[in-house]
């Protein structure tokens, strides 16, 4: 190659340069300096003043009036505006806190806690990239919300991250936060929620909630989820399995959805059939609400399954007769709910002959049940195929805590346990805490089911008992929850400040559905 008509390599070590240097004055430096920077400050400005219009947009209008009419006359804005705040927040507490509260706790949270760490916390669990030209990319946070339970992160992801990527880090990220708890959901393509948890309410005991007078089937109050809110439970057209070792808690979660039925089960648009292996141990005490019950004759108990199954091919044939396609419960037609404790003896451990006529009702009812208003809610130890060889055809899976952690998957489907089910490691002290999955949403839902004693359980018999049963009613034993303990939780009976934390205000709602965020 020639320069100035010299060969390159000739000038080689002649100490005179190939390269040609432009001196730039002073007084084109400086300006220039000036402006990119004072550009790049009202780029910054411009870009916060429309992320945060709940702030800059209310200032602007206040500066303005000021500007306008002067500073008595803002004074009077900025006090009408909050009055109506004021009002807002507590005529309408959901909503104001969805719209300002939770936002403005993010800022503040992002701020103080999560902002000066973000990057060291992104690289130290290896969730940044860096470009061959040694440029890093770290994944960036669109927004966040906060309340005094959970702070959720919006991350936008870099490419080639993969939800499941984040969710792998969740453990790291929890101790760089110091979290109670970390999760990780997927929001929608490129888009996760990290949520951080900083306590833990469900270590309080959860009363019995209240049953609306007429309960809608598709979201039944059964339990507190951890985020504060209450967890719905979509019963029609679903079977719910329950799963846990002994001692986790499986009583609970059955009384607390035969709670959340009850009026409807004295109003006889549902109807209850129970099974009880245990010789009554568990279901007896609720002896009224059953329309139909067995829990010491294995034959008395096939019985009651396989008469579900022939009420159940009656009402399909009477429906298809009538041209109806969509279930609609009635008193004449009520939901069919099939309870059957401590399933694993029906299926594994009971006589061959027994066994076989279980499974063959069990699979019709579970295969055929959902579109005709039949369900089966069933709960046993032991969730390995052996035990249970038909679990897939429960649509609904709790898993309370299990014995082991290859359990999970088996209860919850794949890839629960690394998306954060971690039930084997429920402490055994807290019993009635589970997790959740429902269809159509890939996350876990951690939940505590309300605890009913067998006072509250008789109690709830003889209030509302199923149409006719009104002898098996008795008397109300003593011992409900011992109501000056300190660590139960009582929905409804909240302070205003704990009102913050729970149901009414926490921006998610888990649905049974699989929108578990109706925020967004
Ligand atoms: N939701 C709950 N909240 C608080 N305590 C609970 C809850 N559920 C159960 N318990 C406590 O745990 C004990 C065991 O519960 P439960 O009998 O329901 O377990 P289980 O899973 O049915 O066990 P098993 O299979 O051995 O019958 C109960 O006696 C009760 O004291």
């Amino acid at each position: 190659m020639l320069v100035n008509g010299t060969r390159v390599e000739d000038l080689a070590g002649t100490g005179l340069t190939t390269r040609q240097r432009y001196v730039v004055p002073l007084w084109v430096t400086v300006p220039l300096f000036l402006a990119r920077h004072t550009a790049r400050a009202v780029a910054w400005l411009v870009r916060h003043a429309l992320t945060y219009w709940g702030i800059s947009l209310p200032l602007l209008v206040l500066l303005l009036v000021w500007a306008r009419f002067g500073r008595l006359e803002a004074v009077t804005v900025l006090v009408w505006w909050m009055a109506l705040g004021l009002a807002w927040a507590y005529r309408w507490p959901a909503s104001f806190s969805t719209a300002v509260a939770q936002p403005a706790r993010g800022v503040w949270r992002w701020t103080t806690k999560y902002r000066r760490r973000w990057h060291p916390a992104m690289d130290g669990t290896g969730l940044t990239r860096m470009t061959p030209e040694r440029q890093v990319y770290v994944p960036a946070v669109t927004r966040v919300r906060s309340t005094a339970v959970v702070d959720t992160l919006h991350l936008r992801l870099l490419h080639g991250q993969t939800p499941a990527d984040v969710a792998a880090r969740a453990e790291g990220l929890r101790h760089v936060y110091g979290a109670h708890r970390c999760s990780v959901i997927e929001d929608g393509p490129g888009r996760v929620r990290v949520l951080f948890y900083a306590k833990d309410p469900l270590r309080r005991i959860v009363a019995p909630l209240d049953p609306a007078p007429t309960p809608v089937l598709d979201a039944l109050p059964v339990a507190l989820a951890e985020s504060g809110a209450l967890f719905l439970l979509w019963l029609l057209g679903r079977h719910v399995l329950i799963a846990g070792a002994s001692g986790a808690g499986k009583g609970s979660a059955v009384w607390s959805i035969v709670r959340s039925l009850a009026p409807a089960v004295r109003s006889g648009t549902v109807r209850l059939r129970g099974v009880d292996p245990k010789g009554g141990m568990e279901l007896f005490p609720g002896r009224a609400l059953f329309a139909e019950y067995a829990d010491e004759d294995l034959t008395a108990m096939v019985a009651l399954l396989e008469r579900a199954v022939t009420d159940m091919n009656a009402r399909k044939q009477r429906l298809k007769a009538a041209g109806l396609r969509v279930f609609v419960p009635s008193e004449d037609d009520p939901l069919e709910v099939i309870l059957v404790d401590e399933l694993a003896f029906l299926t594994a451990y009971a006589p061959k002959d027994v066994k076989a006529k279980v499974a063959s009702a069990l699979q019709v009812l579970l295969s055929q049940g959902r579109a005709v208003g039949y369900s089966v809610v069933a709960a046993l130890q032991d969730p390995r195929k052996e035990v249970l060889p038909f679990r897939d055809l429960f649509t609904y899976r709790i898993a309370l805590r299990l014995s082991e952690d290859s359990h999970v998957d088996m209860v919850l489907g794949d890839g629960a346990l690394e998306r954060g089910a971690a039930c084997h490691l429920i402490p055994a002290g807290l019993p009635g805490i589970g997790y959740v999955r429902v269809e159509g949403a890939a996350e876990p839902v951690r939940v505590r089911f309300s605890y009913l004693t067998d006072a509250d359980i008789t109690d709830m018999a003889n209030r509302w008992p199923a149409p006719g049963n009104t002898a098996w009613t008795t008397s109300t034993l003593p011992g409900s929850l011992d109501p000056d303990m300190d660590d139960i939780y009582r929905p409804g009976t909240e302070t205003r400040s704990e009102k913050s934390t729970v149901a009414d205000v926490y921006p998610f709602r888990y649905w049974t559905k699989g929108e578990h965020d109706l925020d967004d």
